[in-house]
């Protein structure tokens, strides 16, 4: 049995808007340990999104494969869910109702589906908040209802894109140790898409650096600090100035319009 959750290999990706094609991944290849949370990177249009959704099965390579615990992956499964930064709840429902949604099609008896809606509800902390409409929640408690909804699926992975992007600091640095709490405890396997150096830096087990047009994995950066990190220490600052270093050097630096 591999000890690889994911495995993406020679990926290759191509867009074609009717006019030109554009070639967005670049034969990419990276693994992802089983219980590993890993970041995609990289500036905007680097191909971030497109290279999560292709391992989420929701777009397809025009070369190469990506491989899911020993399958490969040609279309979207329950083994993995996708957390956007759009919430995506559904106004009329509850948030027990909106968490019991992903089990509705799944063959489980009406106490382990409660059972499942409890656990995952209780996991995220809202607990007490059943029985209220995604509009009486805040922003934060709107994003722990998706994630009770994916977590209650029991999926073997999450894939993540910019999931906290549109929540303030202060919620977006609590709902990031809330991830890691329930990481640790789940042992979920977690890719996840960010432009943010600090949020990639605090969850990361490894960071994968990615350049633009076309995209491809730069640099392989494993975090090798215990969790939970100090975002004010000296050993997280050394790995964020790294980070920006790298970007640097990447070569996908604008060059100045004029040298004098
Ligand atoms: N369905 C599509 N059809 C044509 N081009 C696309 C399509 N989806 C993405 N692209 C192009 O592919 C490139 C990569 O897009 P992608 O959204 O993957 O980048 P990204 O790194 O996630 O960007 P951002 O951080 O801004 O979300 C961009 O140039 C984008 O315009």
């Amino acid at each position: 049995m591999s000890k690889y959750m994911i495995e993406v290999r020679d990926v290759d990706k191509e867009f074609n808007n009717g006019k030109e094609s554009i070639h967005v991944l670049d034969h990419i290849s990276f693994q992802v340990e089983k219980g590993e949370i890993v970041t995609l990177l990289g500036k905007s249009g680097c191909g971030k999104s497109t290279l999560l959704n292709m391992v989420g099965g929701f777009e397809k390579a025009n070369g190469g494969m990506v491989i899911l615990d020993g399958n490969e992956v040609r279309q979207p499964t329950r083994k993995c869910i996708m957390l956007f930064q759009q919430i995506n709840l559904l106004p009329w429902r509850t948030v027990l109702k909106n968490v019991q949604l992903g089990l509705e099609e799944e063959r489980i008896s009406i106490e382990e589906m409660n059972q499942r809606v409890n656990d995952a509800l209780t996991l995220v902390g809202l607990e007490n908040h059943h029985h209220q409409f995604p509009h009486e929640l805040s922003g934060g408690m709107q994003q722990r209802v998706a994630i009770a909804r994916a977590l209650a699926m029991q999926p073997d992975v999450i894939l993540m894109d910019e999931p906290f992007a549109a929540l303030d600091t202060f919620n977006r640095y609590l709902l990031q140790d809330e991830l890691l709490r329930i990481q640790e405890k789940l042992k979920t396997t977690i890719l996840m898409v960010t432009h943010d150096i600090d949020e990639a830096v605090y969850l990361s087990d490894r960071i994968l650096i990615m350049t633009s047009h076309p995209g491809e994995i730069f640099k392989d950066v494993p975090i090798k600090l215990v969790k939970p990190r100090d975002r004010a220490g000296e050993d997280f600052h050394y790995y964020r100035k790294r980070i920006l270093e790298d970007f640097e050097l990447s070569g996908s630096r604008q060059e100045p319009e004029f040298i004098i």
